[in-house]
Formats: C-alpha cells, structure tokens, sequence
C-alpha cells in the first residue's frame, strides 16, 4: 500500500497543505521546530487513531483555531482508502473512511498499516515494560484489529476487578462478585496472551535475521516472551484460562491487601538478548537502538506476510543516529516500499533514480517539493 495525497487544515504548525508523495521513498528535509515529525504523526494518526507523543488531542488543533483536519488518501493493490479525521475543542473526533463515519476506534485499524521508527523507539529497549507492552499491543493491533478491542476491554475489566477488590477492604460482602470479574479477565486476558505468544514467536525469527544483517552476522539478537505468570508456550487458549484463574484465585488475598491485581497481560514484558545478554543492561546505546531497530522493521516483514502488502515506513530524524553501514543498509532493504524519511540534513539518495524519490523543504509550517 502506499499514501498518495496528504491534506492538513489547522493541524498543529500548519495552516492549510496538500501534498502529492512518491510511491517509494520521500524525503522531508527542515530545521528544527518546523513540522518535519508533526506530518509524520498526522500519518501515523490515519493508522492508529491516536497520536503516540501528544498528551491531549487539542494539542494537535492549531493554537488559536477549533477544528483541525488530516486527510489521507491511500492505495491498497485493489482499493482505495480515504482516511478523514477531525478534531475539535469541544467534541470528541470524528472518524470517516470512504466518507463514511465509524464510531469504533477499532474499525480505523488496518485501513492504512505504518511502521515507525524515531529516536523515541530507544525507550522499546532500555526503559520500563509498559513500553513493550505499548509496542506488542501496537503492532498486533494493526495485524488483528480485534486485538485492539481486547486489549480496550481488558482495560476497563481490570478496573472494575481492582475498584471491586478497594471495596473489599471495606466491606467484605463485595466478595462473591469477583468471581464474576475473575471469569471476565481470565476469558479475554487468556486471548491477549495467546495472540502475544504467537506475535513474539513470528517477530523474533524476522527480528534475528535482520539484526544479523544489519550487524555482518556478529550480533545474534533473541526476543522472548515473559508472562507475568508460568505459563507453557504452548498451551491452548482454554489452557491459558484455566492457569489465569488459579492464579488469580490463588493471590486473591494478597490482591486485596494491594487493592490491584498482581498477575495478568498487564504485567507481562519481553526480554531483549544480544549474544545472550540482556541488551537493557548490558548493550551500548548503539546496540540498543539498533535492536529497537530490527524489531521495527520486523513489523515491517510481519505485516507484508499477514496482510500481503507492505506498511508505510517512517523513519523520524533516526539516520543521523545510526552509522554509514546501518544508513544504508536502512536505504536499500526497503527501497520497494513507500518510505517517509524526516532529516535535517540533506541526505545521499543520487543512486536512486528521479522516479522513485520526491524531496520536500519544510519551514515554519511550508513544505516545498525541489
Ligand atoms: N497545536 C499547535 N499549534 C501551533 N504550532 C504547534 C502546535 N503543536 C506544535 N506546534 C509547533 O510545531 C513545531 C514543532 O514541529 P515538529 O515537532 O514537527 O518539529 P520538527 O521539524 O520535527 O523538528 P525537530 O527536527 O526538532 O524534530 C514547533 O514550532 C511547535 O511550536
């Protein structure tokens, strides 16, 4: 698939703007501060629904105005789709595909796949595991858009499960309800768990071979799933269930005393090896973001073998970052599939023919196509 128009109105630095891309690599070039990663997150908006660094959603209208806009026309090999998102000050967004609204998040998923990389994604390995979590759930989500209505499900059982075990501590009679909410955790926890399972197994093999590329096959990278709980990889759903609900049986007292609920997909993590060393701990900072790295653009892979047309790449500001052998090796794996690059700096793209590459100027909220 690949994006053929964008339209922004209002939209963060930008006024009004409409852009033509190139089916295969384009290049935005600016200073800092002048929406280079803004019309990134606008794509990346279309895909999720949800931008992944602003706050609150009037962050992304304008200062000064009330209604933003993004547009985003995409082609898939038989289809098209055309992704309209409008954000206002005083109502929630509006969501339309093919002009027409949907009113569950989970209906925008896999309208338009993307992958992103920027220099945030350094967090995927080195900080805490709500940030795998955040990128199992992502990236799943955009595989199996029902994964995303578990996942927004288990959110608001677990809450439920946790107020539930607060009223406990007062009133004991509350007792026989959670049984009930028990029943609900451990049916779509057990779902998320198995979907996560066969998630890392797939991600891992693609994630290892281009680690192993990219670093001339000295750095033998492993990604391995850590439940909260013991459970074997190879258990079924039902399977997966049944240990949930001894597990939460089994901690009920100790859940109470916390008022929250210890085991669950919630607590879950992935644990990053290079040459068997944990890379949080142990990698240098160029291991770590090149592990960020492979398991990014393993998505990349995933997603083409799942959906049988490639994401959209992003790469925000990341070339600067990564060294001669790494840039290139980022330019030429994926020079068949449509690739939005931010810079600031010019970069090297001569041996790619005029064709296939469009390079933009962005200042102050203008992009210029040379
Ligand atoms: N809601 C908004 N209204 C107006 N301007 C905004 C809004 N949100 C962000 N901006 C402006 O957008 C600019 C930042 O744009 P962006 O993050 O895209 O920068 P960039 O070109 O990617 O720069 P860098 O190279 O530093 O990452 C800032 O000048 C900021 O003040």
């Amino acid at each position: 698939m690949h994006i053929e128009n964008i339209k922004l109105i209002n939209y963060r630095n930008y006024d009004k703007l409409q852009i033509k891309l190139n089916k295969k690599l384009n290049i935005f070039i600016g200073n800092n501060a002048q929406g280079k990663t803004n019309l990134l997150e606008s794509i990346y908006i279309c895909a999720f629904g949800k931008s992944y660094r602003a706050a609150k959603e009037k962050e992304l209208i304008k200062i000064d105005k009330d209604k933003a806009y993004i547009g985003i026309n995409v082609r898939w090999d038989f289809i098209d789709k055309f992704i309209e998102i409008k954000f206002e000050k005083k109502r929630p967004k509006r969501i339309r595909i093919n002009k027409i609204e949907i009113d569950r998040m989970s209906d925008l998923f896999g309208n338009l796949n993307v992958v992103l990389f920027s220099p945030e994604d350094l967090k995927l390995v080195k900080e805490g595991p709500s940030n795998r979590r955040e990128f199992l759930d992502t990236e799943i989500s955009q595989i199996k858009p029902k994964y995303r209505y578990n996942i927004n499900r288990y959110s608001k059982i677990l809450k439920q499960r946790n107020n539930l075990l607060k009223s406990v501590q007062i009133n004991n009679n509350k007792l026989k309800t959670i049984e009930v909410w028990d029943m609900q955790l451990a049916d779509v926890g057990s779902e998320i768990i198995k979907e996560r399972i066969e998630f890392i197994e797939k991600i891992s093999k693609i994630s290892k071979n281009i680690h192993k590329n990219i670093t001339d096959g000295i750095e033998e990278l492993e990604l391995k799933y850590m439940p909260s709980f013991n459970i074997d990889c190879e258990l079924s759903k039902k399977e997966i269930k049944e240990t949930f609900i001894k597990v939460l049986n089994k901690n009920l007292s100790k859940d109470i005393e916390k008022g929250t609920t210890e085991f669950g997909p919630h607590r879950d993590d992935i644990k990053i090896n290079i040459n068997g060393l944990d890379v949080k701990t142990f990698g240098s900072q160029g291991q770590q973001r090149t592990a960020a790295l492979s398991m990014k653009l393993a998505e990349v892979e995933l997603v083409k073998s799942e959906i049988g047309e490639y994401p959209v790449l992003l790469l925000d500001d990341v070339l600067s970052e990564l060294d001669l052998k790494r840039r290139k090796f980022l330019l030429s794996a994926f020079k068949d599939i449509q690739t939005i690059i931010t810079s600031t700096e010019d970069i090297d793209v001569l041996n790619i023919s005029k064709e296939d590459k469009k390079v933009f100027y962005v200042s102050k909220g203008n992009i210029v196509n040379v």
